[in-house]
């Protein structure tokens, strides 16, 4: 992938900003040939290799080639990239209809059904990422867009933390947001697919409790729940949730990477994928027990 040495305001008109990150903030923008609107993400470069403002140019060729090796539609698409001296810029996907935690933070929470259908496809996305040996590493609801205001449509974007899964090199040494870190990375063992998955579990947990499962007053505090597996249904809002919904999450926060679901078994599972009817029946009525 060749970084494009042109002005990119030579090309595109720089509008509002969408997003902002540590060392990056997306504003909108317009190619001035067709009109068509993107995402433009503007990543600061390092000055010097010991500085700690902005990401050094390998990690932002991580990010361009990962991006550049997926194709989905619930995948955010690169199309471009510019570089100058201070910045490399992302012509990106625009997806403006705003965080998945910003619909949840209106919401609180959302029903069962709603959150089947993001989760469908946040799993059908990292099923992507996984089939070509890429982690994402930092799934959180901030990092999944939806399409449009009132679309559920959504989109994974912020591949900054991802990494491909090379043969025998071993990847340790990541930090997402705590919250949503599995224990493999609070205690700096090897990351794999099922740290994605146990994510996928905190995600699940907030969208239909708004409770974050290990968040504790501090980050030590949050590092600590995520290392013993500490958390509960007991916040009051899992009254109402169904056993298939509990016994999904339940499969995902488990400590052993290699006893978690796969996206596989998780597109598969009942709660996901009702073999009949009844299962959708049952998750719309609570908690009803489906032993008996
Ligand atoms: C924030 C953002 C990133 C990528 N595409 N659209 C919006």
């Amino acid at each position: 992938f060749n970084f494009k040495q042109d002005n990119f305001e030579e090309f595109y008109h720089i509008g509002e900003p969408i997003g902002s990150g540590q060392f990056a903030v997306v504003r909108k923008c317009k190619l001035k040939e067709t009109n068509v609107e993107y995402a433009a993400k503007f990543i600061k470069r390092k000055r010097t290799k010991s500085s700690r403002r902005g990401l050094s140019i390998e990690d932002i060729q991580r990010e361009v080639s990962i991006l550049s090796a997926i194709d989905h539609e619930n995948i955010v698409k690169l199309y471009d990239v510019y570089e100058n001296k201070s910045e490399v810029i992302l012509v990106l996907e625009l997806v403006c209809g705003g965080e998945l935690f910003q619909f949840l933070a209106e919401r609180e929470k959302v029903n069962e059904d709603e959150a089947v259908e993001f989760l469908k496809q946040i799993l059908e996305g990292v099923r992507h990422l996984h089939e070509h040996s890429i982690v994402h590493l930092d799934l959180k609801p901030e990092n999944l867009m939806l399409l449009g205001q009132n679309s559920t449509r959504l989109k994974i974007i912020d591949f900054g933390l991802s990494r491909k899964l090379d043969e025998g090199v071993e990847v340790k040494d990541i930090t997402g947001t705590p919250e949503f870190v599995a224990p493999e990375i609070v205690n700096y063992d090897p990351l794999c697919t099922a740290t994605d998955m146990w994510s996928i579990g905190v995600i699940t947990y907030i969208l239909l409790s708004g409770c974050s499962p290990f968040l504790g007053d501090d980050k030590q505090e949050t590092l600590a729940n995520i290392s013993a597996v500490d958390f509960s249904f007991d916040c009051e809002d899992f009254a109402n949730t169904s056993l298939l919904a509990k016994n999904f999450i339940q499969g995902l926060l488990l400590r052993n990477p290699n006893e978690r679901a796969t996206v596989y078994d998780c597109l598969r599972h009942p709660w996901i994928r009702p073999v009949k009817e009844s299962q959708a029946q049952c998750r719309r009525s609570s908690s009803i027990n489906l032993e008996n």
